[in-house]
């Protein structure tokens, strides 16, 4: 893939990112885990309420949909889905120079909520997106029932377990526990599983503080860390308090290779 890429600002940044990164994964045979969001000055992925905000520049939207074509899927939480409608495909690549295969669509939906009409089930429909894989966690009849009509409108589930929350304070757990967050470790396993070897993580807020918690923690089946690169889109603009963002912060453990990069008018 990346000796195909054209040479433009957004190709050589990725390309600096990931040239050693792919080289590793090789080796590793491991899923590689990229986490890439847009925010604020202060912070802020959102507006108010979650409303959706344009934070990244031209350059830096068209580096993000070089990146998801160098990715084998894109993840996002049901949040996302359900607010956003995002196609999470590579549309913003011009045609001739637009990589042949799509990355696959993957959705956190522990209580299968997805509306059968979204763009990433009618790209499928249409031919011009692969079929979207969603992740569950819910066997009540109402959830049987979802099941039935996702699968109908073209959907590919995979029921997974919760978080437990045993790592947490016992005060926090019971709240932890009706969140119903997947377990991340059980995803990527399954990810795996199905061949995907590079996974980009797009948010939201809460898949975005569920994998920083999880960042520079070793998963229940490996040695490695879950994040293996981080990259963030810093627009020069202030969203304010009432905005949404993430409210995991970054471990104090040493990262390897930290750099800026500035594309148009946001820095990387
Ligand atoms: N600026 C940016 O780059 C991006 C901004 N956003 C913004 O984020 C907002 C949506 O964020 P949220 O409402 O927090 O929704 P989200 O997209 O993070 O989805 C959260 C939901 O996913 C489900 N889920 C299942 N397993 C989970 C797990 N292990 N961890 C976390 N969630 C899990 C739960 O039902 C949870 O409520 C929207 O306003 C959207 O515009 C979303 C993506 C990127
Ligand atoms: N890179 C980036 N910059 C922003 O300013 C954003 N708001 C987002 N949002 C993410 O992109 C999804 C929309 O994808 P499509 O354009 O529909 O393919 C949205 O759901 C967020 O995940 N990203």
């Amino acid at each position: 893939m990346a000796s195909s890429m054209p040479n433009c600002s957004a190709c050589d940044f990725l390309l600096s990112v990931f040239s050693s990164r792919s080289r590793d994964g090789e080796e590793r045979n491991t899923l590689s885990v990229t986490l890439t969001f847009a925010q604020s000055l202060d912070g802020k992925i959102a507006g108010k309420d979650g409303k959706q905000l344009l934070l990244s520049c031209p350059e830096s939207m068209l580096m993000t949909h070089w990146m998801r074509s160098m990715h084998d899927a894109i993840l996002v939480g049901i949040g996302t889905a359900l607010n956003d409608n995002p196609q999470l495909n590579t549309r913003l690549i011009p045609e001739g120079l637009r990589p042949a295969n799509l990355p696959r669509p993957v959705v956190l939906d522990t209580h299968l909520r997805l509306c059968i009409d979204c763009k990433l089930l009618n790209n499928f429909r249409q031919g011009t997106g692969l079929q979207p894989w969603i992740f569950y966690s819910s066997d009540s009849p109402e959830a049987r029932e979802r099941q039935l009509a996702l699968i109908e409108a073209g959907a590919v589930l995979f029921g997974v377990s919760c978080e437990d929350g045993k790592d947490l304070p016992i005060s926090s757990v019971l709240p932890y526990i009706l969140a119903g967050l997947l377990s991340i470790s059980h995803v990527l396993a399954e990810l795996s599983k199905q061949n995907i070897k590079s996974l980009m993580v797009e948010g939201g807020s809460a898949v975005i503080n569920s994998f920083l918690k999880y960042a520079y923690k070793p998963c229940d089946s490996g040695d490695s860390p879950v994040v293996d690169t981080l990259i963030t889109t810093i627009a020069p603009t202030l969203v304010g308090d009432d905005g949404t963002g993430y409210t995991v912060g970054f471990s104090e453990k040493k990262h390897s290779d930290v750099g800026p990069g500035l594309l148009g008018s946001t820095l990387h």
